[in-house]
């Protein structure tokens, strides 16, 4: 999974002396990092979402690979902060970061959207995948709780998953809209559940049988809370 901000693409800073080892060029360089990434969890920031959310949805244009975008709202995060401090919180948050970094694909896009709220692009992933993801990161949460010094924390997530596909017209923030109202419709229905946006479901080709069996599995017990 993409950790650190992937500036590959813009051209480097550079010294018009020549010396690598300017200190000016090399604050710059951080900076220009820092910019695009959330100072506690240290996955990208919204700024960066929105940037590679633009590229992705370009990208289905271009190829018709399906772009998959996943909202993660912990629940009940005030009552953490409330009976357990907001150290404690901030601990949980570094936590899912964690959790998202140990889990996706190099590809994904990890980011922390807002307060407790993040946000995964899934490129070139459908919904049918995006939801196994999806259901696997909540399960995944669920049972791996906070090590807090005064005893384990559990916490869970409300995860609302949408796809954006080469004949959708949406812009990216109606995309960003419709997937963000799944959380609620997720909070909803009790929390700690994945809700997802359409319904006509489409098996990536690119799966192995044996990975469509596994899915299909998983896919029975999809949406239901642990
Ligand atoms: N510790 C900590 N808390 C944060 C941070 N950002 C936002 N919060 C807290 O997150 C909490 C979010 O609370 P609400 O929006 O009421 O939602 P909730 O309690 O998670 O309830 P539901 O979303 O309905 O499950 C607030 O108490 C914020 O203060 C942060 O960086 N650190």
């Amino acid at each position: 999974m993409k950790t650190s901000p992937d500036t590959s693409q813009c051209p480097k800073p550079s010294c018009p002396a020549g010396d690598d080892d300017c200190p000016l060029i090399i604050e710059l360089r951080q900076l220009r990092e820092l910019a695009r990434t959330d100072g506690l969890t240290k996955l990208f920031n919204q700024r960066h979402f929105r940037d590679a959310l633009a590229q992705e949805m370009e990208r289905t244009q271009r190829s018709f690979n399906p772009t998959s975008l996943m909202f993660i709202d912990l629940d009940l995060f005030k009552r953490v902060n409330d009976q357990y401090g907001h150290e404690a919180g901030n601990l949980a948050l570094v936590h899912l970061a964690k959790l998202l970094q140990e889990n996706l694909r190099r590809l994904d896009v990890a980011c922390r959207y807002g307060g407790e709220e993040f946000v995964v692009i899934l490129p070139g992933t459908d919904l049918f995948t995006g939801r196994f993801v999806a259901e696997r990161l909540r399960e995944k949460l669920a049972q791996s709780p906070v090590a807090l010094e005064t005893g384990p924390l559990h916490i869970t997530a409300s995860i609302g998953i949408d796809t954006y596909r080469h004949s959708d017209s949406d812009s990216a923030e109606q995309f960003i809209a419709r997937t963000d109202k799944l959380v609620y419709q997720a909070k909803a229905a009790g929390r700690n559940c994945v809700v997802h946006g359409i319904t006509d479901v489409r098996v990536d080709t690119h799966i192995s049988a044996d990975e469509k069996a596994a899915l299909s599995d998983a896919f029975r017990s999809t949406d239901k809370k642990s």
